[in-house]
Parts: C-alpha cells; sequence; structure tokens
C-alpha cells in the first residue's frame, strides 16, 4: 500500500483508547508529523449513519449476523473513502478500533466464530491491514465503571451487555495477541492515564523509527 502508516488501537470499554488516541494525535501533530485521527464504527457520515443504528439502545432484537455485517459495511466505506486515500497521501493514520473488534466483539464474544468474521471482514477490507495496533489491556469491570463514573462517555448498547460478555472480548483479544504477536503490541491500561499515554507514544514513535517514517 501507500507510503503512509495505519495505526490502531484496540482493547475493552472504558480502556481509555479514545482520550487517550486524541492526546497523541495532537501531540505527534505540533511535533510536525502528517497525523489523522479516526474511529470505527464511523470516520465519515456513511459510516457514522450505520454506527448510530448499530449502537443504538433501542435496537435490542438485532440478530448478531446483521451487527457483524453492519460493521464491516461501515468499515468497508471508512476505508475506501478516507483510510485509504490518507495512507496514499502518505500520512498516519490513527484508528480508534478496526477489524480485530469485529472478530473479537462478533466472532468470539457474541459467538459467531472468528474465522467466518473474519472473512466476511476480509471481503471488506481487501487485505488492508493495520501495520501496527496497540492493545489496550483492562480488566472489563475497571473500564466498565470508568464509563459509568463519566457522564460525558456515550454509554451505547453494546456497553449495556453484561460482564460476562465483555470477559469474552477481553479473552478474545488475548487470542488475537497471540495469534498476531508482531502486528498487536499489548499495554496495561490501567494505570495512570498520563503513563498509560506515554508508552502509547513510545511504542507508535518506536514504529515509526522502525520503518523510517521522518517529519519532512
Ligand atoms: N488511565 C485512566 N485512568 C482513569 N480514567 C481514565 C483513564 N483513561 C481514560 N479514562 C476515563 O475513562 C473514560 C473512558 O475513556 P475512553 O472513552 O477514552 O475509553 P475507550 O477505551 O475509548 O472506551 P470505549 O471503547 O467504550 O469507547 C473517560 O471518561 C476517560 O476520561
Ligand atoms: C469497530 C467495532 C466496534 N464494536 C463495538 C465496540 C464498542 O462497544 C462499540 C464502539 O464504540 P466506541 O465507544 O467507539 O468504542 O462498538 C464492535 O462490536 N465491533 C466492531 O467491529
Amino acid at each position: 500500500m501507500g507510503k503512509g502508516i495505519f495505526i490502531t488501537v484496540e482493547g475493552p470499554e472504558g480502556a481509555g483508547k479514545t482520550t487517550i488516541l486524541k492526546i497523541v494525535a495532537s501531540e505527534l501533530k505540533e511535533k510536525g508529523y502528517p497525523v489523522i485521527y479516526t474511529r470505527e464504527p464511523g470516520g465519515i457520515p456513511i459510516a457514522e449513519k450505520i454506527r448510530e443504528i448499530i449502537l443504538d439502545k433501542s435496537n435490542i432484537e438485532m440478530d448478531p449476523k446483521t451487527e457483524a455485517l453492519l460493521y464491516a459495511a461501515a468499515r468497508r466505506q471508512h476505508l475506501v473513502e478516507k483510510i485509504i486515500p490518507e495512507i496514499n497521501k502518505g500520512k498516519i493514520v490513527l484508528c480508534d478500533r478496526f477489524i480485530d473488534a469485529s472478530i473479537v466483539y462478533q466472532g468470539y464474544a457474541r459467538g459467531i466464530g472468528m474465522d467466518p468474521v473474519y472473512l466476511i471482514n476480509e471481503f471488506a477490507v481487501d487485505h488492508v491491514m493495520p501495520d501496527l495496533t496497540v492493545y489496550f489491556d483492562i480488566q472489563p469491570e475497571i473500564g466498565l465503571k470508568r464509563i459509568q463514573q463519566h457522564r460525558e462517555t456515550e454509554v451505547n448498547r453494546l456497553d449495556l451487555e453484561g460482564v460476562q460478555f465483555h470477559r469474552k472480548v477481553r479473552e478474545g483479544y488475548k487470542l488475537l495477541l497471540r495469534k498476531y504477536p508482531e502486528r498487536i503490541k499489548e499495554l496495561d491500561a490501567d494505570r495512570p492515564l498520563e503513563e498509560v499515554k506515554k508508552d502509547t507514544e513510545k511504542m507508535i514513535m518506536d514504529y515509526l523509527q522502525k520503518r523510517s517514517f521522518l517529519v519532512k
């Protein structure tokens, strides 16, 4: 693919992904790096509309395969309309969740199966995979408590699943960590925000150095 770099963050609810990725994006920009922050599901208008449908708390009757297909559809549009063009322009794309979330949430935690969910997503992403994924590890109970404690954080349909579901999410991510040790790097997100942010930035900077990515 193009000359840019594609980095994703993943992890259970309330791990601090959005908060930290936005800070890291703005700090890297200040240092002169060509960075964009984006998120899934969403990032562009069509995918944001699909997000509203998937995460709407009143859609309790949604079938798990419908859910998986909607995430994949949102991903496809986001990829072709934003992620690929930005990578081709030489940008560092920092994306809040991507394909791993589907494999874990729909494939493992919902029980559709990791392989079938990977297959529909393979169709959606045409082999475009992240160069680096930072996995924020946290016990689901702690992450969910953070969300409940902070009123400004959106509580969505998936946040409302029982703790058992969120334990499976964490288990699923651990399986992916073992499967892709080169791409997915783990950090302990149950620490003060400043520490987690510092480690995230270091992982990203180390990777940029490894790829000889320089500020122009
Ligand atoms: N290290 C931390 N310690 C304590 N609170 C934190 C920490 N990181 C983030 N928070 C707070 O926890 C809440 C959830 O954070 P955030 O929305 O960034 O998590 P997230 O991983 O993106 O969650 P989700 O996947 O559910 O969107 C926010 O109110 C945020 O301020
Ligand atoms: C991309 C993606 C996301 N999810 C879930 C994970 C979260 O519960 C929500 C997204 O909300 P966030 O506050 O932006 O993290 O959707 C999923 O189940 N499958 C996916 O592919």
